[in-house]
């Protein structure tokens, strides 16, 4: 049969069928908590038991009322509720210890897979996030943990219990598996709407700058009207199940009030039994809808397992932490770009280099240029090895980057960007991060390489100063002096390869130069390969690379390119000082 046909069917079956590899993976989460949840199935057993016998005791007790009506029965009841009492405190206690072992070691369980969530999602390679929303891993580890800890604890125990107290209505499990599908479809239609929410939120200031608030309004409505569709849809299936569990289980009732009246009438009864039965039936009616509910998160256990042992099982396409590690000595940082071939995985059709060729000997500085779009910030991601060739080599020093360790060589490589990226701690952490051990640096290593940066002087104006938090991404600074922080952190990293990428925003006269001269005292001693943007950097750099046609196109020093008439750097320049003087035109006007 053609699957491909049957979406529908192929995904209900996925979640009718309990999967034995999901379940032995449920159980092996819950494996560590082992002890716990042993101490717990005993105190479920006890209170089971207890509450099991409590039907047959409380007949004894109706009994012991109706049937001695002319005699003290006073005292024979006394006792009997005094142990009965003892019984139930008993099992009571039981029950509380069950609960909150369940509850404890579910926790753990969220906590630990959690842990390993979040170490498989970092372990990834750049390529599976361009594919991925944020929106959507963020929701794997917090709802979807949540889901599975429940289900291994909590539903496990009340299941257990459920199945304990009855063995019958197994077939009225299989009522609810279309209103399954339909709560997978709300979670994924969930994990859309959050992921709009998420990306919206926390690029709110284009949001506003654009005046959309409005419009996104409009568009997460309609998301979560989508969520809303199908949970009503889900809430009629359970409205419409429910209501028929308890339909029939008061329908039960009623016959056993029925045939036991008329065994009463008879004397084949007494009132007592009556009551038992009764109490029992009871009990197998919500038995019956427990073994059903358990069923139900159950299978969003299974369905939020699914979709979290993909994630966890995710090999990332290279290593972190493995491969050829160069002794301090052998590292000079020569660069290399030998015939690469590369496209992003993303959108493999539209190739961004091809053959390209690029040397930029040790120690020395190399300005990139070229038109936008031309691959320049890729050059970059390739010799951090974010992303690999699709063929030919990049070699530090003669080694291919691909067999070395990609910890070992970012650990040797200093980046500043553009528009620098800072965590929403102080400002001291964010330098500190640059070190390969944040914990060993020191106040007075923050302070050094904060002055070297020029970036000492407005730390120190601030209040608080080097405990300053700098906000989300941070938005409390300007563009200057997140590039000097920056600097300051690529400083501490102490790498002996450098990439930079010049801020092509304007920055005031007195900014620029203090970023400019960060810059340089970081670049002194180092194999630096910048994204050039000013006419400064380039005529300063040893050579310049122009990158046009998915290659490098043209490689010399700054007057050797200008020389070339037909040369695309000499058309680029001009087009440059062309724009720079149209732009003062327009300012003088
Ligand atoms: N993660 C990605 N996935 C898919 N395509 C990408 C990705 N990053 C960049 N690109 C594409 O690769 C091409 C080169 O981008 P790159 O950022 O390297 O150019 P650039 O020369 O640095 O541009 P600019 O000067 O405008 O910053 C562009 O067409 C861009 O759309």
């Amino acid at each position: 049969m053609d699957s491909k046909k049957l979406p529908e069917t192929v995904t209900n079956d996925k979640f009718t069928r309990i999967p034995s590899d999901d379940l032995k993976r449920l159980l092996h989460l819950a494996y560590p908590e082992r002890w716990r949840l042993t101490v717990a199935l005993g105190c479920l057993v006890v209170s089971s038991a207890v509450t099991m016998s409590a039907p047959f005791f409380l007949g004894r007790v109706i009994d012991t009322i109706y049937m001695n009506p002319a005699q003290d029965f006073s005292s024979s009841l006394t006792s009997l509720c005094t142990v009965l009492c003892g019984v139930f405190l008993f099992g009571a206690a039981a029950n509380t210890a069950r609960i909150y072992l369940m509850q404890s070691s579910g926790q753990q369980i969220v906590r630990n897979l959690r842990e390993s969530l979040f170490s498989s999602i970092l372990r990834q390679e750049l390529g599976f996030f361009d594919r991925t929303r944020t929106g959507e891993l963020i929701n794997r580890l917090s709802s979807d943990t949540a889901v599975i800890g429940r289900s291994v604890t909590d539903n496990l125990s009340d299941g257990l219990r459920a199945v304990a107290q009855a063995t019958a209505g197994v077939g009225m499990m299989f009522y609810v598996s279309p209103s399954l599908a339909t709560f997978v479809r709300t979670q994924d239609s969930l994990a859309e709407a959050t992921q709009l929410a998420e990306e919206r939120i926390s690029n709110l200031r284009t949001v506003r700058a654009f005046g959309k608030e409005l419009a996104e309004v409009e568009k997460y409505v309609e998301k979560v009207n989508h969520v809303l569709m199908l949970a009503k849809k889900e809430a009629v299936l359970r409205a419409g199940f429910f209501g028929a569990t308890g339909l029939s289980g008061n329908m039960i009732i009623l016959a056993v009030l029925y045939k036991g009246g008329l065994l009463m009438g008879s004397e084949h009864m007494t009132v007592g039994e009556l009551s038992s039965f009764l109490m029992y039936a009871f009990w197998v009616g919500v038995s019956i809808s427990g073994m059903s509910s358990f069923y139900s998160e159950l299978m969003k256990g299974f369905g939020a397992g699914t979709r979290l042992w993909e994630l966890l099982d995710r090999k990332p396409e290279f290593p972190l932490n493995e491969g050829v590690v160069l002794r301090p000595e052998q590292l000079k940082g020569k660069l290399e770009f030998r015939n690469v071939f590369f496209s992003y995985p993303t959108r493999k059709d539209a190739p961004i280099f091809q053959d390209l060729c690029l040397c930029v000997p040790a120690g020395s500085v190399m300005a990139v240029v070229g038109p936008s779009g031309s691959g320049k910030s890729t050059l970059v991601s390739l010799l951090l090895r974010l992303y690999d060739p699709d063929t030919g080599t990049i070699t530090i020093d003669g080694h291919d980057v691909r067999d070395l360790n990609p910890y070992w060589l970012r650990s040797h490589i200093g980046t500043v960007s553009q528009e620098p990226v800072l965590f929403s701690c102080s400002i001291a952490e964010n330098i500190a991060y640059g070190a390969a051990d944040p914990s060993s640096v020191t106040a007075q290593d923050i302070h050094r390489a904060a002055h070297i940066a020029n970036a000492h002087t407005f730390v120190q104006s601030f209040p608080q100063g080097f405990h300053t938090v700098v906000g989300e991404k941070g938005v409390l600074l300007s563009g200057g002096q997140k590039q000097r922080i920056a600097i300051a952190r690529a400083l501490l990293k102490n790498p002996k390869i450098l990439l930079l990428d010049e801020a092509t925003s304007a920055l005031d006269a007195e900014n620029e130069f203090l970023v400019q001269e960060a810059l340089e005292r970081l670049m002194q001693g180092r194999t630096v390969l910048i994204i050039a943007h000013r006419l400064s950097t380039i005529q300063n750099a040893d050579a310049v690379a122009v990158l046009d046609q998915q290659r490098v196109v043209e490689v010399g020093r700054h007057a050797e390119l200008l020389g070339n008439q037909q040369g695309l750097f000499r058309k680029l320049m001009e087009k440059q000082a062309f724009l720079q003087a149209a732009h003062k035109h327009v300012l003088r006007e």
